[in-house]
């Protein structure tokens, strides 16, 4: 197996010193419309500082977990993978380029740079809650850098001029390391479970304690942030055209309906599939049919098919399978100014006020026998089964934190549960990592 050397882990440490820069979906968006070959080359510059500093510090913590956390096999494979796609960033040879082309690069991203609007912070998520590493103060990193002295980065450059082919060629080359470290981080999720699984075998515990629920919080924060801007960065470098309605993989008119719809049909199949029913219990849907909003649509559709699951299941396990009719599970789609609310309305017999906390906590689960861990359950990141891992609230929570809006579920218990989804359509929120 593959191992950090010494030198590599105190350029990591390094690294690991510097917080996280955080982007808006806004500006994503902004620097995404039609990139030229100069400012996607911008964006690499920019994206090999920033996924290195990201990487190290989900190294660093990885290897400082608690009580022997850290010594579990499945967690030292994941810390592997993070400390080896940092060295492929890093190590990746730049290209020589002329001083004109580097004055061009400079002076040309300074210009738009200031037209970027700036980032909001979102209400619900407090500062520092996920920020890069707990011992931050988040304005600095204690060695006197600035953070806004060393990376800018949703700033373009003056389109429409020629550039040279080491700009080519670099952009290709660093979008394929992207893919391959992509691919490389898809069972992380899993493992890590695998992880949490070891050591709770080794230590006979039944849950985790909260200093590993937030390490666990920020962990995949931090992935999902990764992801999108290596997901964002592979697209425009594939695509660089804007085709009217992306910009990359953010859909700038997401129709929540369609999209939901969508959700609906893929939870009811799964469901049928799972409890083998001729009909799943009906979802209704109150949606205006032209209500769209920029949006990643597959950070969507993962929080619905989640909550969507959670209800059918709740409905048929307390009807039982064998019910003729099921109440309904409304999902309505409220259209305010800030925010698009999605409410999940269920009759599956609520949940226990005293279990309310570990719905949010990663495995907890009122399957009986987790389902065992495919290599590739992870592939998409969008598929699961019926249910069994416990990540499904947690992680849906954090995908709507991501992009400032949240995931809350109001239980009466006897009765059902209602789950509110916010989703921000100011689109200015940044990242939650400082
Ligand atoms: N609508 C609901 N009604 C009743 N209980 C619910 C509802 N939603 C969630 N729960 C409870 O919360 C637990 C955790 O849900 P969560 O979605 O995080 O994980 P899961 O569904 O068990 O597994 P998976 O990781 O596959 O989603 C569920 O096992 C269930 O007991």
């Amino acid at each position: 197996m593959w191992k950090p050397s010494k030198s590599l882990m105190d350029k990591i440490t390094h690294y690991s010193t510097f917080p996280a820069t955080g982007v808006s979906l806004r500006q994503m968006v902004q620097f995404g419309q039609n990139p030229s070959q100069g400012t996607l080359f911008r964006g690499a510059q920019f994206l090999s500082e920033e996924l290195p500093i990201r990487l190290a510090h989900r190294v660093k913590e990885l290897n400082q977990l608690p009580d022997g956390l850290n010594e579990m096999p499945s967690i030292q494979k994941v810390a592997n993978w993070y400390a080896q796609s940092f060295e492929e960033i890093t190590e990746l040879p730049k290209p020589k380029l002329s001083r004109e082309i580097r004055d061009r690069l400079i002076s040309g991203s300074r210009g738009s740079g200031a037209q970027l609007p700036p980032t909001t912070q979102n209400p619900d998520v407090a500062p520092g809650m996920y920020r890069s590493s707990p011992w931050q103060n988040g304005s600095g990193n204690g060695n006197g850098h600035s953070r806004k002295a060393i990376r800018r980065y949703y700033a373009t450059v003056d389109e429409g001029v020629q550039w040279p082919p080491e700009i080519f060629d670099y952009n290709s080359r660093f979008t394929k390391l992207l893919q391959t470290i992509k691919h490389r981080h898809d069972p992380v999720v899993t493992t890590m479970a695998m992880g949490i699984n070891e050591y709770k075998r080794q230590k006979q515990r039944m849950q985790i304690d909260n200093s590993i629920q937030s390490f666990l919080d920020r962990f995949y924060m931090s992935r999902i942030g990764i992801r999108m801007l290596i997901g964002q960065h592979v697209a425009l470098n594939s695509a660089p055209e804007n085709d009217g309605e992306y910009v990359g993989i953010i859909c700038t008119k997401t129709n929540v309906k369609d999209l939901a719809q969508e959700a609906i049909e893929n939870a009811r199949f799964v469901c049928e599939d799972y409890y083998g029913l001729f009909d799943a219990p009906k979802v209704q849907l109150v949606c205006r049919p032209d209500l769209h909003f920029m949006y990643v649509p597959g950070h969507l559709s993962h929080m619905l098919f989640e909550t969507l699951k959670n209800s059918l299941r709740a409905v048929v396990e307390t009807h039982g399978s064998d019910s003729e009719d099921f109440p309904p599970i409304k999902v309505i789609v409220a259209d305010g100014k800030e925010d698009i609310t999605i409410k999940v309305s269920d009759e599956g017999g609520g949940i226990p006020r005293s279990a309310i906390p570990l719905v949010w906590t990663y495995m907890y689960t009122t399957v009986e026998s987790t389902p065992s861990i495919e290599p590739d359950f992870n592939k998409s990141d969008f598929k699961a089964p019926m249910a069994g891992f416990g990540y499904g609230l947690p992680i849906s929570r954090l995908y709507a934190r991501y992009f400032g809006g949240d995931l809350k579920l109001i239980s009466m218990e006897g009765y059902g549960t209602d789950v509110y989804l916010h989703l921000n359509r100011l689109s200015s929120s940044s990242e939650p990592l400082q």
